[in-house]
């Protein structure tokens, strides 16, 4: 199968999940990633859901509880295909992006480099058993973690947030993907052998 064809049947997939399931699951891993989150300094990267992504508001108010730094994807205003990480609290007000994905206003002082995040928790279609990670098509999060590859975000660990369903075996891979160490599901939290060494 292409990627293409992975992602519609993977998307098909994640929308099948019943609600009762989708509260369970969006509970399960706002655990599991407010554990992972207390032991990485930084501020804590995540995403706000849309269409039947894994609900990460419960994780968002979570990460609060905890007095946690929080920011969130910005779709780059003029650096086509880049997001920037903007601050998330319980008064940012939010406006939708051209997805229709909420985000909040861009406003330079609420931006937060790179180097300050510690866990950056993504959004997926798929993954596979070597990290290998299947997104919307858009390479946001593949530019975002070049630098990370390139060994210059020695602090970021990129961690991946899926259903159980969102997993398979293998996915085609293009050279630009960058795979991810990190992958938490409801009922897993995956590890990977695939950081790239440097010395
Ligand atoms: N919640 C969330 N925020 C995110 C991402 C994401 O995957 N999830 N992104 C991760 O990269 C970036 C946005 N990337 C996107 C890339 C492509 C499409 C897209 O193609 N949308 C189609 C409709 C989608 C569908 O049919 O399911 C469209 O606009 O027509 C959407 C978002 C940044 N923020
Ligand atoms: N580091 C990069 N530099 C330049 N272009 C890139 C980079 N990474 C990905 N791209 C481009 O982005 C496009 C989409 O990539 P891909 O299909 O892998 O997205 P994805 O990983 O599914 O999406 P996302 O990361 O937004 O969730 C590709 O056409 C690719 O050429």
């Amino acid at each position: 199968m292409t990627r293409d064809e992975w992602r519609r049947k993977l998307k098909a997939r994640r929308a099948a999940v019943s609600t009762p399931d989708q509260q369970q699951a969006s509970q399960q891993v706002a655990a599991r990633i407010t554990e992972r989150a207390k032991h990485s300094a930084g501020h804590a990267a995540i995403f706000l859901s849309f269409a039947n992504e894994l609900n990460t508001r419960p994780a968002i108010e979570a990460l609060w509880q905890l007095n946690m730094p929080t920011v969130v994807p910005v779709l780059h205003p003029f650096s086509k295909g880049h997001l920037l990480f903007l601050s998330l609290t319980p008064d940012t007000p939010l406006i939708h992006n051209r997805y229709g994905i909420q985000e909040p206003p861009l406003r330079a002082d609420q931006v937060v480099p790179l180097h300050q995040i510690g866990c950056l928790f993504m959004p997926l279609v798929g993954f596979d058993q070597y990290g290998n990670r299947l997104g919307m098509g858009g390479g946001y999060y593949d530019r975002t973690l070049a630098s990370w590859q390139a060994g210059r975000l020695p602090d970021l660990h990129p961690i991946g947030l899926a259903y159980d369903e969102q997993y398979v075996e293998h996915l085609p891979t293009e050279p630009w993907d960058v795979a991810i160490p990190e992958v938490i599901t409801p009922t897993r939290h995956w590890h990977f052998n695939n950081q790239p060494k440097f010395s």
